[in-house]
């Protein structure tokens, strides 16, 4: 079980979130919607720990697998490296990496399917590849909650799939608690039990198919969506993109 009770954050005199509650338990894969700038990295740093509360309370496990955004990270390290950063928790403040850490980084680069980019230096990776490096990293930590923040960002198409089997693998272990932020509702419906929608004024959070609904994605983001049957598949979410709205300020 990973909590917030009663969560607030502020920055300045401007609060992201007051009085939030949320909870996911053991087993369960939980999607966090939110329109940019609305909290979901402020919430997810507050989940793991990162994030001071200013109010309310927190409760997690010790170990937990966190894949960040790839943006800054400090990049002169060999990408094998960096996976056995992971593995801080069993190595200690003063150890060094034995063969158990290189092994698990190894076996989780090839999860990911990046064991061919081991020895490269982390700073020549592209974008998509640094983000399956953290996830390798977040693997090879051995945790059972993973928490991803927007992962699936800078990945193709291809390696959005790749990263969306790499998760439904992990959530099929009813050991693991998967959180993941993102900017595709389809994601959300592929993969969570629940969804938790950063409304403007509060949390929306329920079962994908109470939650996920076309009005609630309006409400959202201010973007008519379509949930379509697709014959033999799972719905799909299609955003009217067409309807282009006049431009102006998009930040609510
Ligand atoms: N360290 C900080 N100092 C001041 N303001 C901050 C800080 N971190 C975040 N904020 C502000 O808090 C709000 C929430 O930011 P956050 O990064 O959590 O949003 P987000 O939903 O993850 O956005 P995105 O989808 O664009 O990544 C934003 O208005 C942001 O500018």
């Amino acid at each position: 079980m990973i909590r917030l009770d009663g969560a607030g954050v502020r920055f300045g005199a401007r609060w992201v979130f007051r009085g939030l509650d949320l909870s996911v338990k053991e087993g369960a894969c939980l999607a966090l919607l939110g329109p940019n700038g609305r909290g979901k990295t402020t919430l997810i740093r507050s989940l793991l720990g990162l994030q001071p509360l200013h109010e309310g309370g927190r409760a997690a496990p010790a170990l937990i697998g966190y894949v960040p955004q790839a943006g800054n990270l400090p990049a002169r390290y060999r990408v094998l490296d960096m996976v056995v950063m992971g593995r801080a928790r069993s190595i200690g403040v003063f150890g060094a990496p034995g063969r158990d850490d290189y092994d698990a980084a190894r076996s989780a680069l090839t999860r990911v399917g990046l064991a061919a980019l081991s020895e490269r230096s982390f700073s020549v990776l592209s974008g998509g590849e640094r983000q399956l490096v953290l996830v390798a990293r977040a693997i090879a930590t051995g945790a059972k909650t993973i928490v991803l923040d927007e992962s699936s960002s800078a990945l193709d198409l291809a390696n959005q799939n790749h990263l969306l089997a790499l998760i439904r693998d992990l959530t099929r272990d009813p050991a693991f608690t998967v959180i993941f932020s993102t900017h595709h509702p389809q994601h959300a419906l592929h993969l969570a039990d629940d969804v938790a929608m950063l409304m403007q004024g509060g949390i929306l959070r329920g079962p994908v198919d109470t939650v996920l609904t076309e009005e609630n994605l309006h409400k959202l983001y201010g973007v008519e969506v379509r949930r379509i049957p697709v014959p033999g598949g799972s719905d799909a979410l299609v955003p009217m993109l067409d309807r282009l709205p006049t431009p102006g300020n998009t930040f609510r």
